[in-house]
């Protein structure tokens, strides 16, 4: 049996590897020249396969991503090859669902922008002065104070993705009392928490957006999510709902998303991921105040690497054993 693994991993990641597999023949290949060599009579490919080295597999069996998303991995000779390809998705799916929720409870509760008037010395209720309670004047007071906020059991989040980090979001929207629901390309292959109310499948995604307080894109980068969210999607938005992207940036096209901003169509947006990566500064989506823009962190975590090493660790071993291989990739939905 013999291993590759390119781009090289660390001299600990190596040795957790080797031990799951320690009769197999390692080789931790550092240039893509070195990887390429190495390819006649590999079983299998831990990495970043280039379609030169595919081309010099003569009996590969299995290919290991490093990454969650694929878009700019598979390449038709790979999608085409017999090899079963696996990848690292549902390691970040709690840890995205908590930046999502983060970004819920700063749109419901102005967070954002209290964080904005904190810079500028600003003590002003959202809402403008009118929103101001006096609370040393007593009884009344309250009802002044309602504006501006969204109270969460009475919102309604829908989510376009319900896979690892889907499921998650919607296991933390339900603990906050939210009403949810999902599409997904497979609605019958997922698992939802209890308490999400349904999941439908894409013929269903208009009337979700329209339904929801809170959209949530969760959904991978494929020819068919890439400019998913156009003009004509974006307007099933009410002017009253956020939309939040910790997916793929390939799957709201920001042109059209600026111009709904800019029309009050929608209430606001969270986006971790772009279509151009980073966001240039002089892009007009800096400008927006009930726009929240992380860059691509959503899923940083100390638990991300050690679960990373944890299922290659596993598949290595599965891979060996003859043993069904985990994350185990529709090849057929990117082309
Ligand atoms: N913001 C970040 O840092 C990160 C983003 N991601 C992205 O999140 C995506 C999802 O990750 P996981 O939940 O772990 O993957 P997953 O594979 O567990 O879930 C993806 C779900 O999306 C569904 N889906 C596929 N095509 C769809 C479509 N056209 N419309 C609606 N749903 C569709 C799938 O059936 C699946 O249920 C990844 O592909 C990756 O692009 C992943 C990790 C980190
Ligand atoms: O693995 C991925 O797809 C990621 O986005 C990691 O942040």
């Amino acid at each position: 049996m013999k291993l590759v693994v390119h781009p090289a991993v660390d001299a600990d990641r190596l040795e957790a590897l080797r031990s799951a597999a320690p009769e197999a023949e390692w080789i931790n290949a550092v240039s893509s020249s070195e990887a390429q060599a190495a390819m006649p009579g590999v079983d299998g490919f831990l990495g970043k396969i280039t379609p030169a080295m595919l081309a010099r597999a003569d009996r590969l069996r299995w290919v290991q991503s490093f990454t969650a998303s694929l878009e700019h991995y598979l390449f038709p000779a790979l999608a085409a090859h017999p090899c079963v390809l696996t990848n690292t998705r549902g390691l970040f799916g709690d840890v995205i669902a908590d930046q999502v929720m983060g970004y819920v409870l700063c749109f419901a509760r102005n967070l954002h922008t209290y964080v904005e008037r904190r810079i500028e010395r600003r003590y002003e209720p959202e809402g403008g002065e009118s929103a101001r309670v006096d609370f040393a004047s007593g009884p009344g007071v309250v009802n002044a104070m309602d504006r501006a906020t969204i109270y969460l059991p009475r919102a309604t989040m829908g989510v376009i993705g319900m896979g690892g980090i889907g499921c998650e979001v919607a296991r933390r929207a339900l603990a906050f009392g939210m009403t949810v629901r999902g599409v997904d390309r497979f609605p019958d292959r997922v698992s939802p928490p209890s308490g999400v109310d349904r999941v439908d499948g894409l013929n269903g995604l208009e009337d979700l957006l329209t339904w929801s307080d809170f959209a949530v894109i969760a959904a991978p980068h494929t020819p068919e999510t890439e400019g998913l969210f156009d003009a004509k999607i974006l307007a099933a938005l009410r002017p009253s709902t956020y939309l939040i992207n910790v997916g793929r940036g390939a799957i709201v096209v920001l042109d059209a998303l600026v111009a709904a901003l800019r029309a009050g169509s929608l209430a606001g947006a969270a986006l971790d991921v772009y279509e151009v990566e980073p966001l240039p500064p002089g892009h007009p989506l800096w400008s927006f105040p009930n726009v929240i823009l992380t860059p691509h962190t959503a899923g940083y975590s100390p638990v991300v690497a050690e679960r990373h090493r944890a299922l290659l660790v596993d598949n290595v071993r599965r891979f060996v054993r003859n043993e069904p291989l985990l994350n185990v990739v529709d090849k057929a939905l990117w082309f």
